[in-house]
């Protein structure tokens, strides 16, 4: 059987992942955490481009990886135009609008740009990204909001959020494109989606749009303050950005994007730490109602998912508010890099037909 090798590259918000698969063998998985002093130096996300392509090279040759040998890079793919789920080839179209980052930026804008670089300096390989965050499946109900010109966008964890879906389904014996799932993604951003017979129909905008506060993102706020803070004079347009998406959140409460930090000042007896990360679990815990509301009641499921999922303060807060709804399962951490793998190797097979970004 030929062997496939195989570079994923996920640049997070809070960390970057790197892993080396032989078809579906790991041989190499690096989480490199990110805190906010060192990313704070770079003004914008296109900014850490060198440096995270430095961290990705450096740790492969830590570990003495052949990178000549590699046949496919995939990236975790940013905020191109919404598309179908599904795996792109990387070309101009696509990293033209990654470098815009055509709906926003985030350190995934990285992924698919990084990747086809380094795939470039090697001998023969190919770039790709999978199951990017502009993923859109949104019912067209779930898309109005009470201002024609500013509708709800699907921006979330596509990638892992349908792993995780068909993790679930495929080890209960069931195919996930039957069931119905509420998954709760939770890490440097949250999303929280309905999954409605395999299709997120509705999800929050996780990087700058609705939806619970996350480790550094401010989520929904309330209009006319948010409206007062822009026109106050105090900040510029920059500064407000990063308020909502950056400096939010946990950051903005706490001074940490890390999770497992304020887990560490709750045990401690920390009672503010305790307060707002309540206050982040029960956000998620309404959003999460809300999904079941959408699906009608009829929910298989309900996956908490993400870096965050680790924490048991978090995990049982929410456990608490939902698992009357349906069932509910953790899987700390998430399946984003396996995920890239499989869509990768697909491609290197041959077994589906790359689509097209225009
Ligand atoms: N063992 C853990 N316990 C609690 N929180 C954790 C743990 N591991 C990671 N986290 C938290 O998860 C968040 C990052 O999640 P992750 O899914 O890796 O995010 P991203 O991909 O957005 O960088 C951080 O806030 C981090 O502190
Ligand atoms: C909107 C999905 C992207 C996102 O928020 O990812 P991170 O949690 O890695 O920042």
């Amino acid at each position: 059987m030929e062997i496939f090798r195989i570079l994923v590259l996920n640049p997070g918000s809070t960390s970057t992942k790197i892993a080396v698969f032989d078809n579906e063998k790991s041989i190499f998985l690096k989480n490199i955490k990110h805190s906010n002093e060192e990313l704070a130096p770079f003004k914008t996300i296109a900014d850490q481009y060198e440096f995270r392509k430095e961290v990705i090279l450096n740790e492969l040759i830590r570990a003495d990886i052949n990178i000549e040998r590699i046949d496919g890079v995939v990236g975790r793919g940013g905020l191109v135009k919404p598309i179908e789920s599904g795996v792109y080839e990387v070309n101009e179209a696509l990293k033209r609008d990654l470098r815009k980052g055509v709906l926003g930026e985030h350190a995934s804008n990285l992924g698919g740009l990084i990747a086809d670089d380094i795939a470039k300096s090697l001998p023969h390989a190919k770039a790709f990204i999978a199951d990017p965050v502009v993923v859109d499946e949104l019912e067209d109900v779930a898309r109005i909001t009470g201002c024609p010109s500013m509708p709800r966008q699907s921006i979330f964890h596509a990638l892992n959020q349908k792993a995780v879906g068909r993790l679930f389904a495929h080890t209960r014996g069931f195919i996930y494109e039957d069931l119905n799932l509420i998954v709760a993604h939770m890490g440097g951003g949250i999303s929280i989606g309905a999954h409605k017979k395999g299709r997120v129909v509705d999800v929050n905008n996780a990087i700058d749009g609705y939806g619970p506060f996350s480790p550094e993102r401010a989520g929904t706020l309330p209009t006319g303050a948010l409206i007062r803070a822009c026109f106050s004079g105090k900040f510029t347009f920059e500064e407000m950005k990063k308020i909502v998406n950056g400096k939010g959140g946990l950051v903005a409460h706490l001074g940490t994007n890390q999770a497992y930090e304020v887990e560490k000042r709750v045990k401690a007896g920390d009672k503010q730490a305790e307060l707002v990360l309540s206050a982040m679990c029960y956000q998620i815990g309404k959003a999460i109602g809300g999904c079941a509301t959408v699906l009608k009641g009829k929910v298989n499921g309900i996956i908490l998912t993400g870096g965050i999922a680790h924490d048991k303060f978090v995990v049982n807060y929410i456990k608490e508010m939902v698992d009357w709804i349906a069932p509910v399962a953790v899987y700390p951490g998430e399946d984003e890099m396996n995920a890239l793998m499989q869509n990768g190797l697909m491609a290197l097979r041959k077994q589906v037909t790359c689509k097209i970004y225009e």
